[in-house]
């Protein structure tokens, strides 16, 4: 009787998400234990077959840095993003495309889901160019180079079309390129605000390591379970959010600003938080709201 109890309670829900797209964005941190990484996708298929479209981007960080150091090189980011020379491109290249994107596509096969495995280059999905950080020096602003560190230009989302209206579950690591062909390292968080927006996504739901959002990020009981979007703008303003969650927080505001009806931050290392997030009232983690 519980467990009918449970369906009946996700009915609404169910039926407000029909035929609707998600974007999901697995963070590094969130899939760094394969078991639990295993479970989320089996979460995800759960969406797919009650007739959600979700659209899944991988990150990889973690493992992108851990690779690094055993080939003697030391990770050094830049307000979230990995400064990428030559040498760390190739191993972003490996480690996401021909690690990290091939274990999400089996694992989705070894439970039955027709995944198709790309990266944001392939059929000009994103179309890079090279990005430049300022920062402020005093009175002073200077540019900052990051190497081979791209942003999106344009989005295609074409491919996408193709394989969500044919029902694949398209697989995306953030590596794009720019018009000549060249290769560029994307953060993922970023990617995911885009093609969300691009997409006209329902909701865009960011997994990583921590409950949500923290007022304080020392603090995990300071979770913000709803935010406006015009707050995040003044935290982000006001610098109370640091590192790898100022490219979370600022693709939010972009997707929820292009169209993205809501957008969550929820922890994706503990069990089943993206249903708990999607199919109970008092959801789980942080959702921006317009
Ligand atoms: N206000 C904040 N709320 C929550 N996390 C924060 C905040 N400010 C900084 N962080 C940091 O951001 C991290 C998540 O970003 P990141 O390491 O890039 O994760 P992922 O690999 O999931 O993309 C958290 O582990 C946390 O240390
Ligand atoms: C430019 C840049 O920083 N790219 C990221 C790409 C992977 C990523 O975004 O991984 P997470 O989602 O796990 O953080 C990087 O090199 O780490």
């Amino acid at each position: 009787m519980q467990n009918v109890e449970v369906l009946v309670e996700a009915l609404p829900y169910i039926k407000d998400f029909h035929d609707s797209r998600m974007v999901i964005k697995l963070g590094g941190h969130a899939m760094v234990n394969e078991a639990v990484m295993e479970k989320t996708i089996r979460d995800i298929l759960l969406l797919y077959f009650v007739g959600i479209k979700p659209i899944v981007i991988h990150g990889g960080g973690p493992e992108i840095s851990e690779k690094m150091e055993k080939f003697g090189l030391k990770p050094k980011f830049i307000d979230g993003l990995r400064v990428t020379d030559r040498e760390t491109l190739e191993i972003v290249e490996m480690v996401l495309d021909g690690k990290i994107n091939s274990k999400i596509v089996s694992t989705f096969i070894k439970h039955g889901g027709k995944a198709v495995g790309i990266s944001a280059k392939d059929g000009l999905l994103v179309v890079a160019r090279k990005k430049t950080v300022k920062k402020k020096v005093g009175d002073e602003e200077i540019e900052l180079d990051l190497g081979f560190v791209g942003e999106s230009e344009v989005i295609n989302p074409d491919i996408l079309e193709v394989l969500v209206n044919n029902k694949f579950i398209p697989v995306i690591s953030p590596i794009a390129a720019d018009k000549e062909g060249n290769v560029f390292n994307l953060n993922a968080d970023v990617v995911a605000g885009h093609i969300a927006g691009a997409v006209k996504a329902k909701k865009l739901i960011m997994l990583t390591d921590v409950p949500g959002l923290l007022r304080d990020p020392n603090d995990r009981n300071s979770l913000i379970s709803t935010i406006r979007v015009s707050e995040l703008e003044e935290m982000l303003k006001e610098n109370k959010i640091k590192g790898g969650m100022i490219p979370k927080v600022e693709s939010v505001i972009y997707a929820v600003k292009n169209g993205v009806e809501k957008a969550h931050i929820i922890d994706g290392s503990r069990e089943h938080s993206i249903l708990i997030e999607l199919f109970t009232k008092k959801g789980i983690g942080t959702m921006v709201i317009r």
